[in-house]
């Protein structure tokens, strides 16, 4: 296991009392079933589909590993399997069970530089830094990141696959993903029982995204700044974003000026960020 220093938990000070904050600060609510946590892993595809043309170079990441009911599902499967925990403790008893094919690190995901080939990513995340890991996750980009299982709460995985209309997250992200809802699990079948349902979150990357990978950045400041107008329709927000051409970009998109933002489709998104492209460049 590599082991480095880990980050102790904010304002920890009895090793009695960090357990407790350790509990409640990365989310360690455990599954208490082995057959719950097999349910959950299942959802894991494992056909080549996944990585077409290098099905042997995938490597699975289990994110959030802690008493390890889920790696040891995964494990059971024996294809190579990253488990990576913040937390010492739980880090060290799961790597001196010695599973086949499974390596532990003690890190935090979210600054950990992960191996450079197509990954598989799964966990049952922690609450409070779900989003960030979640968005750290889709960084890798479509092309690395073949595969997303993630345990969230019933009510962000309903927002994350549209439950309540469009919203910034999902308008920066679809053009390179699918999100959509996996098996639900109730709040009973964890320990300690947390304050939500879980449902999973499937996240399948596209195979040909209709903005290439590279323009991410550009694409994302656009739905950025056409969101941070606080426009309730498409026309209202071009006026703020452009002040000069804002009905010919519309226009020029196809799309309505009378369209809500949060209503608008990824090939909607896509022609109005073309269309800002070209009248940018006049
Ligand atoms: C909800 S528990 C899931 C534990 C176990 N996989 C299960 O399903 O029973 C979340 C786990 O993620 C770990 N964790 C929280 N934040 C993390 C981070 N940034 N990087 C790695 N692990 C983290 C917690 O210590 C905890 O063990």
């Amino acid at each position: 296991m590599k082991s480095k220093s880990p980050r102790p938990p904010r304002s920890a000070s009895a090793p009695a009392a960090s357990r407790c904050v350790a509990r409640r600060e990365w989310g360690q609510n455990f599954f208490r079933a082995a057959a719950a946590a097999c349910r959950f892993s299942a959802q894991l595809d494992s056909s080549d589909a996944i990585a077409p043309g290098s099905p042997n170079d995938l490597l699975t990441v289990e994110i959030g590993a802690g008493s390890g009911r889920v790696t040891k599902a995964l494990a059971s499967t024996g294809s190579p399997l990253l488990a990576v925990e913040i937390d010492t403790q739980w880090a060290r008893r799961l790597a001196a069970e010695s599973l086949p094919d499974v390596t532990v690190v003690n890190e935090d995901f979210l600054t950990l530089q992960l191996p450079g080939q197509p990954v598989r990513l799964i966990g049952n995340l922690p609450f409070v830094s779900g989003t960030k890991i979640l968005r750290r996750c889709l960084e890798l980009g479509p092309d690395r990141m073949r595969q997303g299982v993630f345990l969230l709460q019933r009510e962000y995985v309903g927002k994350r696959t549209g439950a309540w209309g469009g919203n910034l997250f999902n308008a920066q992200w679809e053009p390179w993903y699918a999100f959509e809802k996996g098996l639900a699990f109730s709040r009973q079948e964890f320990n300690p029982v947390p304050r939500a349902d879980t449902q999973t979150l499937m996240v399948t990357p596209h195979r040909k995204p209709p903005v290439p990978w590279r323009e991410r950045t550009a694409y994302q400041r656009f739905t950025q700044q056409v969101f941070d107008t606080g426009q309730m329709t498409i026309g209202e927000a071009a006026r703020k974003v452009l002040r000069r051409g804002h009905a010919q970009f519309v226009r020029g998109a196809g799309v309505r000026p009378a369209d809500r933002v949060k209503d608008l489709t990824v090939p909607e998104w896509t022609a109005l960020f073309r269309a800002h492209q070209r009248t940018a460049d006049c």
